[in-house]
């Protein structure tokens, strides 16, 4: 089921959260709307939900007009960052609200509901846990709950708005692949909120990059990381480096109006330990041991400005290089946006 959104705008008083936005998200893929907090993203989607109207656009579910129509109408399945689930009902009950709560002529009997319940809490692989309270269980599996009762409306299209937010990385990180492979057997047209780009590039088939409630890039984390198209998408995801072409190689400004505007991700550099004809001399603040790469932090001359360099920890020329060395820096790779 393709969502297609056209010519969206929110404003809340002054402030425009959504500005003229027009995106087809694909049938069936897994979509990931990221960028800055306060960007629009959670906007756009409660917008798509039905929980929020939206002051001009469209929005059309598989070639139906849901503008007009409440969240009910829409087949949505919607799962929050903070699990809103009913404490004093089992986790089975949980599950079994959205198909309890229809109206009669479609509400299913004893029977199935209970068949389906168990299909859905097996897939979330919670089945052992259908007779405890939400009280009684993890952070994660409460959100996996979240996730069942969510699907058994059997929705056209599932949104999650930052769904693993308040969870710590490790569980996150397994919830995340999780996700993929849920995603992955149930081909569910879903798009979900995050702000983190790691999340995003892990998860996602394709990103949405949002900026101050307009769309600054749509593509796939390959596209995304590797041919950022503004000088946005390139810093926010992604580690960079600003730098800039001089006469004679490059260098280092703070002159933000500066022509000759570059970027160099840490991991594009060459270092050298002695004076090279187009390399930059900055000095090593820090050496940082991140598993398999090294982070050196270090300063530009004139002006001083923080560069980070990363290098593979197996380099041999990290053993040259110590705290307070002078060293070069050639770009491998640099890139320029108009
Ligand atoms: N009900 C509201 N009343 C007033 N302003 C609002 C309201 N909801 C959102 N906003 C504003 O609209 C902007 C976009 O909010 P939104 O929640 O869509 O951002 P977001 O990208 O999801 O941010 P975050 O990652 O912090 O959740 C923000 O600046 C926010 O302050």
């Amino acid at each position: 089921m393709s969502i297609q959104v056209s010519g969206l705008y929110k404003h809340f008083g002054q402030f425009t959260a959504l500005n003229n936005v027009s995106i087809e998200f694909p049938s069936g893929g897994l979509v990931a709307l990221l960028g800055p907090s306060g960007c629009g993203k959670t906007s756009l989607l409660r917008v798509i939900a039905g929980l929020q109207r939206p002051d001009a656009g469209t929005i059309t579910i598989h070639k139906r007009d849901v503008s007009g129509l409440d969240i009910r109408q829409r087949q949505v399945g919607f799962v929050f960052q903070h699990y809103a689930l009913f404490r004093h009902m089992t986790i089975f009950e949980n599950v079994a609200f959205g198909l309890r709560a229809k109206p009669k002529a479609t509400r299913p009997d004893e029977t199935t509901i209970r068949q389906k319940v168990n299909r859905l809490l097996e897939l979330v692989q919670l089945e052992w846990l259908a007779d405890r309270y939400p009280a009684q269980l993890s952070g994660g599996q409460r959100q996996r709950v979240a996730l069942a009762r969510a699907l058994a409306i059997e929705p056209q299209v599932l949104l999650l708005d930052e769904p693993f937010g308040a969870l710590d990385a490790k569980v996150r990180k397994e919830l995340r692949r999780w996700l993929r492979q849920l995603h992955d057997e149930l081909h569910i047209t879903s798009l979900f909120v995050t702000h983190d780009q790691e999340e995003a590039l892990e998860v996602a088939d394709h990103i949405v990059v949002m900026n101050k409630g307009q769309i600054e890039q749509i593509g796939t984390p390959e596209e995304i990381y590797h041919a950022p198209k503004t000088e946005f998408v390139y810093q926010f995801v992604g580690s960079s480096n600003r730098i800039y072409a001089a006469d004679r190689g490059y260098t280092f400004t703070r002159n933000e109006n500066a022509l000759n505007k570059l970027y160099c991700r840490p991991h594009d550099f060459n270092v050298h330990t002695e004076p090279q004809e187009h390399g930059m001399p900055v000095n090593v603040v820090r050496k940082l041991p991140l598993g398999n790469i090294i982070r050196l932090e270090t300063y530009s001359h004139a002006p001083q400005q923080l560069v980070e360099v990363e290098l593979a920890s197996h380099d041999p020329i990290i053993n040259l290089i110590q705290p307070a060395d002078e060293v070069w820096l050639v770009p491998k790779k640099v890139s320029q946006f108009a």
